[in-house]
């Protein structure tokens, strides 16, 4: 392809014309799932549309105000053309090829699996079609995201192609729609974004590791403080509770750490915002990457919690319990013993189960409503509110919860067991932090310069340049 040439949209549609009256013709390959969704959210965004199908008079149904014709007639009437077709089929169009000449191909297709074929699907059609402009994009959002527009996690188009008009055009259009464009370089680039959405469940990946990587280590924590210390030093073998006790205290700890490491990003994200006195500065990467997978945090920890619900709601028809019970009360009895009602005890315990109740509740809440067809339902308002304040009220609920099944064991050196602190113990850590942190952006001080920089205001720094690069 020359650089002289332009693609046809250029001539058609110089940049810089004041914005016309008659909205811009894009053509879609395809009445498919994809083809219907896009089409959809193109003409909800002010383009006409006309689809090219092998069927023009007797295809699906097409969203409404939008023209359907053979591939030639499509083709010839607009600069842009969607080819929303499985590759498989995509050898009719080499036929069209005199058609689509200098036509911008938009190339959205995905394969079921890598190394399918010899090349990327983007390369094979700009092997059939060599005088139009292919450019692949779009392929790694699913029709439902296309047609109800970008969110949190489908923000990003990724696109590649060789012609830098031609992505320019591709990119004025996935603008529009609300997505802001990733331009990954040329055609040859088209495989990696092919394999892209292959990828299953990416943003779970990282969260799932961690779950695992916790429950493993406070298992083989708890394994050797309970039941391997007990068997060493008072050759006794309790090694039956590992199905409940143990559990029932491993999946606590693991639910509670994960569910500060959800908010723990929050605050480092204001921390950073305070000390560059800017919010339009990049996050590292590493933090960029944490923020997004905090909902598949917060999920995995709410399934945690709900297992030690489980777990809890079963203690008291285990036969161990109902053992220990009943022997205790056998030997009151036998040695002619009352036992008096401590209020005290009856306060810490009964405050224990409210705050693990309370928090738990909000626990659900917060789950609920990060479910898309909830979260869609809710301003960004309602939403912000419910994820961020209730979000802290349920990890302050849970950690003084947790606080209060330690209460004075802290104080007691019976339970450093090998010198090592106990499990729930290790589990406070990341969330007492996270709350003092939080607290600290609290304060009526350093609340009002975060607001501040969250609204758009910049400290101007009187630093020099090598300053700020150190920064950044
Ligand atoms: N669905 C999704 O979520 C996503 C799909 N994609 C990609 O988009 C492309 C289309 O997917 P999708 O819409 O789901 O697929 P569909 O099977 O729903 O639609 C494909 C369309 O292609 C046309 N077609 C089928 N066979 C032929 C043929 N032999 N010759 C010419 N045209 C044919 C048909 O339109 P007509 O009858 O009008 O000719 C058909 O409706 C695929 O490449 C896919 O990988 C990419 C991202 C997400
Ligand atoms: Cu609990």
């Amino acid at each position: 392809m020359s650089k002289e040439e332009k693609p046809e949209s250029m001539s058609l549609y110089p940049l810089g014309t004041a914005a016309a009256p008659e909205p811009e013709l894009l053509c879609i390959f395809g009445t498919g799932d994809l083809g219907r969704s896009l089409g959809q959210r193109l003409l909800q965004s002010g383009y006409k549309v006309v689809y090219g199908s092998r069927r023009p008079h007797s295809c699906g149904p097409v969203p409404q105000g939008a023209q359907v014709m053979s591939h030639t007639a499509a083709a010839q009437s607009a600069s842009v053309v969607f080819i929303c077709i499985q590759r498989e089929h995509y050898g009719f169009l080499e036929q069209l090829a005199p058609q689509l000449k200098r036509k911008v191909l938009v190339d959205v297709s995905n394969n079921l699996r890598k190394n399918l074929y010899p090349e990327a699907n983007a390369e094979y059609l700009q092997r059939l079609t060599p005088e139009a402009y292919v450019v692949k994009a779009f392929n790694t959002l699913s029709a439902w995201a296309l047609q109800n527009g970008p969110s949190d996690s489908n923000r990003q188009v990724y696109l590649c192609g060789n012609s830098t008009e031609a992505k320019e055009a591709v990119t004025e259009i996935a603008t529009r729609l609300g997505f802001s464009v990733q331009d990954r370089g040329s055609l040859s680039a088209a495989r990696e974004l092919e394999d892209f959405p292959l990828q299953l469940f990416p943003l779970w990946r990282l969260p799932l590791r961690l779950a695992f990587g916790l429950t493993a280590f406070f298992f083989f924590y708890l394994l050797t403080r309970d039941v391997i210390y007990t068997y060493a030093t008072q050759k006794k073998d309790i090694s039956f509770r590992i199905m409940v006790s143990l559990a029932n205290k491993v999946f606590p700890i693991v639910s509670l750490i994960m569910l500060a490491l959800c908010y723990l990003p929050g605050v480092i994200a204001a921390v950073f915002q305070l000390y560059r006195g800017t919010k339009y500065r990049r996050f590292p990467d590493w933090l960029d990457r944490w923020m997004l997978c905090r909902k598949q945090l917060g999920l995995l920890a709410l399934a945690f919690a709900f297992l030690h619900v489980l777990y809890t709601l079963i203690i008291p028809i285990r036969y161990y319990v109902r053992y220990k019970i009943a022997a205790s009360t056998i030997a009151k009895m036998k040695e002619n013993q009352t036992s008096e009602l401590d209020t005290t005890i009856a306060w810490r315990s009964d405050s224990y189960y409210s705050m693990g109740i309370l928090g738990f509740g909000l626990y659900v809440l917060l789950g609920i409503t990060s479910l898309p067809s909830v979260s869609n339902a809710l301003s960004w308002r309602e939403f912000s509110f419910i994820q961020s304040k209730l979000g802290y009220l349920t990890l302050f609920f849970c950690t003084f919860h947790t606080y209060l099944y330690g209460w004075d064991m802290f104080l007691r050196s019976s339970y450093y067991k090998w010198y090592t602190p106990p499990g729930y113990m290790l589990s406070l850590l990341v969330p007492s932090v996270v709350l003092v942190l939080k607290l600290l952006l609290l304060l009526p001080c350093v609340d009002r310069s975060l607001t501040r920089i969250r609204q758009g205001w910049e400290r101007t720094e009187p630093q020099d340049d090598s300053q700020k690069s150190l920064i950044t």
